[in-house]
């Protein structure tokens, strides 16, 4: 698995979720290290997993061309999309941090179940996220989220998990999953069985892969695997949590 590389968006450290940001150069190259990385590793795959998102399809169309295996199938779905973040969209956070405080944006961007405020109709993002035309088919106006908490992220993307990658895994076939920050926390907090409180503390550094083995019962064998050097990963994870404080 692995979250997608640095988005405009992130470097200009704005609330992002449904909105389509697209990956910078920077993006581009951790992408592709990515790639260097799973190769090293000698991974192989049978089929990939992503979301609606162009910084995700990038991330794994760079990985899958760095490993040569550009010809598996390729399954997108809105359900793997990053978690909706409603009325904050488009919004900075260390601004956002310094209007509402470090422990309200904290508990918008980390509680398990607290959602930011949602997405109205007049918000500036609101046409340009309700009415892409890549939504057309699916998910239905009812499924639509106007903004989502890790929670209600989760009650979407776990459906996939199970009824659609799951019966692959039982298969024997072996998948590489390119998503984003809160959706891939929210199948780590599945896999690992993490609490509700301590999920709050996990931030997935942009564009480094980590592995999991499951055993018959879908469960991680161990906790995730990064594939790379671990200082770099934990100082990765920490500058992720620090984009929520105010400068
Ligand atoms: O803005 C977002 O959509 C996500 C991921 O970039 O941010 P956060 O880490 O704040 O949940």
């Amino acid at each position: 698995m692995l979250r997608h590389g640095q988005s405009d968006w992130n470097e200009k450290n704005l609330f992002c979720g449904w909105y389509d940001a697209q990956l910078t150069e920077k993006g581009r190259k951790e992408a592709c290290a990515a790639g260097k990385a799973i190769m090293d590793a000698n991974l192989k795959f049978d089929m990939a997993y992503t979301s609606m998102l162009t910084r995700a399809q990038d991330t794994l169309q760079l990985v899958l061309e760095v490993i040569g295996q550009e010809d598996i199938p390729v399954h997108k779905s809105w359900r793997l999309n990053e978690r909706h973040y409603g009325g904050l969209t488009g919004l900075n956070k260390a601004d956002t941090a310094k209007k509402f405080g470090e422990e309200k944006v904290k508990i918008w961007r980390r509680s398990f179940d607290t959602p930011p405020p949602p997405m109205e109709k007049d918000h500036k993002y609101y046409e340009c996220i309700a009415k892409d035309p890549r939504y057309c088919d699916e998910p239905k106006s009812s499924e639509f989220p106007k903004t989502e908490s890790l929670k209600l992220t989760i009650e979407r993307t776990l459906p996939y998990w199970n009824d659609i990658i799951v019966p692959q895994i039982r298969q024997g076939k072996r998948l590489i999953i390119a998503a984003h920050g809160n959706s891939l926390r929210g199948i780590v907090k599945h896999l690992q069985n993490i609490s509700d409180k301590d999920i709050m503390n996990l931030n997935l550094p942009t564009g480094m892969p980590f592995v999991y083995e499951l055993d018959s019962c879908m469960e991680a064998v161990s906790p995730m695997k990064f594939l790379g050097d671990p200082e770099a990963v934990k100082k990765a994870m920490e500058d992720v949590a620090k984009e929520g404080k105010a400068k």
